[in-house]
């Protein structure tokens, strides 16, 4: 008798647990639009260039080892992160008061951002958007934090709920730890405008609430890594603190090397040397120091001038074809006829449409059309292809009609 005979199976992860569903399927039409990782025209993962050119370098680079990296990581690459998405001309680069730890892609960051604020900081409760990324509620819990909600989306438009934000961020207790999508929203695809940013750091500054930036998704919402990257500007501009969870997965196609950093603000450096001494602390028991290679693919690509320039080609590249599949999926909807407004799928931006299909229009579109996607509507349109579109818009037009 097995001393875990009483372990019952869990359910599958309602994201990865797509592509198990989708693996499983024989038929030769399936789409696997769950899991947002970017696929070529010809539905094939993509392994840039640049990062192919940086391994290249790497392996040929004789005096390179494997020994252990500093509890902290890669210190090259901290460095370069930071730069990336603070600006190479960031103030608090500049004056020492940014620390940045390497950790294991974004949800480790996230981890090890959420276990320290649990340890260190006096208010508890983190604010995460409704909808947002199905792990993240998960992650904060297990660090010890408690999770509440603030409105995000508007399903009547589709679109941001800001009057809700602004009301739920107003009545939050001062001091609460409040989580912002950098940009590309996780499921919606619905960001702030600029001016919305702006109101946002306003309240959040007038009520000391602790900004905490997940960055997935640099580069991939407007092709531009600095214009992904102006909300967190404007908060670390103010001069207050914050965290930012960085992750590599997507806008360097390095998923699967677990690649990310965890940066952490401050008001002077030696608050933030102090910080970083604690994370090391939350680190070294969880993983002890992180993986060299990924960190040395990105920093290689990052220091060099001309390879940082061909990766902002291919990364714009990417988005583009994300846009243009928004464009030919809206374009067949339309020519089909299919009932609804569906120009929330070119005005979203990012790697996912939130369709508005409910669960069971997606379980039908899965049955009948083989299409996987998430329970709660959401499309990877980096999963699409212009062959493939016109199934999925069958698949819709079906599940609508
Ligand atoms: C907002 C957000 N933050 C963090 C992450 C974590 O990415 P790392 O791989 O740890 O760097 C994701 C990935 N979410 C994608 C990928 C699959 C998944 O992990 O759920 C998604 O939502 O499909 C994300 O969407």
């Amino acid at each position: 008798e097995s001393v875990f005979s009483h372990v019952v199976r869990a359910p599958e992860d309602p994201i990865l647990g797509v592509t198990v569903a989708y693996n499983k399927d024989p038929s030769p039409v399936k789409l696997n639009l769950g899991v947002g990782a970017y696929r070529t025209e010809e539905g094939k993962p993509l392994v840039l260039n640049v990062v192919r050119k940086a391994e290249q370098m790497l392996v040929n680079d004789r005096s390179r080892v494997k020994e252990y990296l500093p509890i902290v990581g890669l210190a090259e690459f901290n460095k370069l992160s930071a730069k990336l998405i603070f600006g190479a001309d960031s103030p608090a680069i500049r004056e020492n008061r940014v620390t940045t730890v390497q950790c294991l892609s974004g949800t480790g960051s996230l981890r090890v951002g959420a276990e320290f604020l649990a340890r260190h900081y006096h208010q508890r409760t983190i604010y995460i958007p409704q909808p947002t990324w199905g792990n993240h509620p998960k992650i904060f819990t297990l660090s010890g934090l408690s999770v509440k909600t603030y409105r995000y989306y508007d399903p009547a438009t589709r679109g941001l709920n800001f009057r809700g934000l602004l009301e739920d961020l107003g009545s939050a207790p001062s001091g609460a730890i409040v989580l912002l999508h950098a940009c590309a929203h996780n499921p919606t695809g619905v960001d702030p405008t600029l001016q919305q940013w702006e109101q946002i750091r306003r309240l959040m500054r007038s009520k000391a609430l602790l900004p905490f930036f997940d960055s997935a998704y640099q580069g991939f919402a407007s092709g531009n890594l600095d214009a992904d990257a102006q909300s967190v500007r404007m908060f670390v501009a103010d001069g207050g603190e914050c965290f930012v969870a960085q992750s590599y997965a997507k806008n360097m196609g390095l998923y699967g090397e677990r690649v990310g950093a965890l940066s952490v603000v401050c008001k002077t450096a030696d608050v933030a040397s102090r910080v970083e001494s604690q994370l090391k602390l939350v680190i070294r028991p969880m993983f002890s120091n992180p993986p060299i290679h990924g960190a040395s693919i990105v920093a290689t690509v990052l220091k060099d001038r001309n390879m940082y320039n061909e990766w902002t080609i291919e990364l714009k590249a990417m988005a583009d074809r994300i846009i243009s599949m928004r464009q030919q999926l809206f374009d067949a909807l339309r020519a089909r006829g299919t009932p609804g407004d569906w120009s929330h799928i070119i005005k979203q931006i990012g790697m996912f449409t939130f369709t508005g299909l409910n669960s069971e229009q997606v379980a039908f579109m899965t049955r009948e059309y083989h299409i996987y996607m998430t329970s709660d509507g959401r499309i990877s349109m980096a999963g699409l292809s212009s062959k493939t579109v016109p199934h999925l818009a069958d698949a819709i037009h079906a599940a609508v009609t």
